[in-house]
């Protein structure tokens, strides 16, 4: 278990992650944490880490050294499944929808229990599993009307586009319901009011269910108005943390963007 001092543990604490590829080091003895109930904002210039330590916190990739926890539970290397099933969800930079499937069908997909994976409950419990899928159904339903894809619900999810992406990306985390969701680069890609409608839903399930997030994103505007605190990431660690103006206006931050690639983002 993670040292908490008597105070409740962080939802997720990184503790002096590395991670080398093949003589790079990506992440360099990275450590951060993530309070409940906040939408914190990842931040930093291009290469600095912040795709990885989103695989190594959800099982994708192996750290060579440092721990993950979440709520004083060292999930360090878990299987992502495992750690999706300790209420951590994420999505990806390019959304990763079925796009065969319909959008109702790809939501479906993701509740967790369903009676009828399991072949004996489809033999002998069948108005069991009916009940849940409708229930499932159903669920899937209010999520796609939360994010405004009802018209959509029986689409290819190849054939949307890329913002609807993003919302059925947020659509399907909202069907596991979980307690923490690392976002990467929501507003990539995605017009201004699909964005503002991402970050009115974001902050909704922060206020109403109490989800936490962690958020990568470029789009300066969308992290100041919607993350605090915002931890910036600059050669595969933390560089600072603080409120979104202290970090807007703090020099090193500045530093770090102009030594980076493409200048402040
Ligand atoms: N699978 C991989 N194999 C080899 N190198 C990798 C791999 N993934 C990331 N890297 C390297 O690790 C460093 C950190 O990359 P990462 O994608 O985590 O940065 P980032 O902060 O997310 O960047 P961006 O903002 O551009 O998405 C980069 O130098 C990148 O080239």
């Amino acid at each position: 278990m993670s040292e908490t001092n008597g105070a409740r543990p962080p939802v997720l604490e990184v503790r002096d992650l590395v991670k080398d590829f093949d003589g790079l080091r990506a992440i360099d003895g990275c450590s951060l944490s993530v309070q409940e109930g906040t939408i914190t904002g990842l931040i930093g210039p291009n290469g600095a880490g912040k795709t990885t330590l989103f695989n190594l916190i959800t099982g994708y990739f192996k750290p060579d050294s440092g721990r993950v926890f979440t709520n004083g539970e060292d999930i360090t290397s878990l299987p992502p499944h495992a750690v999706f099933h300790r209420g951590i969800c994420r999505t990806f930079q390019i959304p990763r929808e079925h796009g065969t499937m319909t959008v109702l069908e790809n939501l479906m997909l993701v509740a967790p229990n369903q009676k009828g994976e399991h072949f004996w409950n489809c033999w002998l419990r069948p108005n069991a599993v009916r009940a849940q899928e409708r229930e499932i159904r159903d669920q899937a339903m209010e999520v796609l009307e939360f994010v405004n894809l009802t018209h959509l619900a029986t689409e290819y999810a190849g054939r949307l586009s890329g913002g609807q992406k993003k919302l059925l990306e947020l659509a399907r985390t909202m069907m596991a319901r979980p307690r923490l969701v690392l976002l990467d680069e929501p507003a990539a890609g995605v017009n201004k009011t699909l964005m503002n409608k991402l970050a009115e839903n974001i902050e909704f399930l922060r206020r109403e269910r109490g989800v936490t997030f962690l958020l990568i994103e470029h789009d300066m505007e969308l992290v100041m108005e919607l993350c605090d605190p915002v931890i910036v990431m600059s050669e595969g660690r933390r560089l600072m943390e603080g409120r979104p103006e202290e970090v807007r206006n703090d020099p090193t931050v500045l530093e770090a963007y102009l030594g980076g690639q493409y200048g402040a983002a």
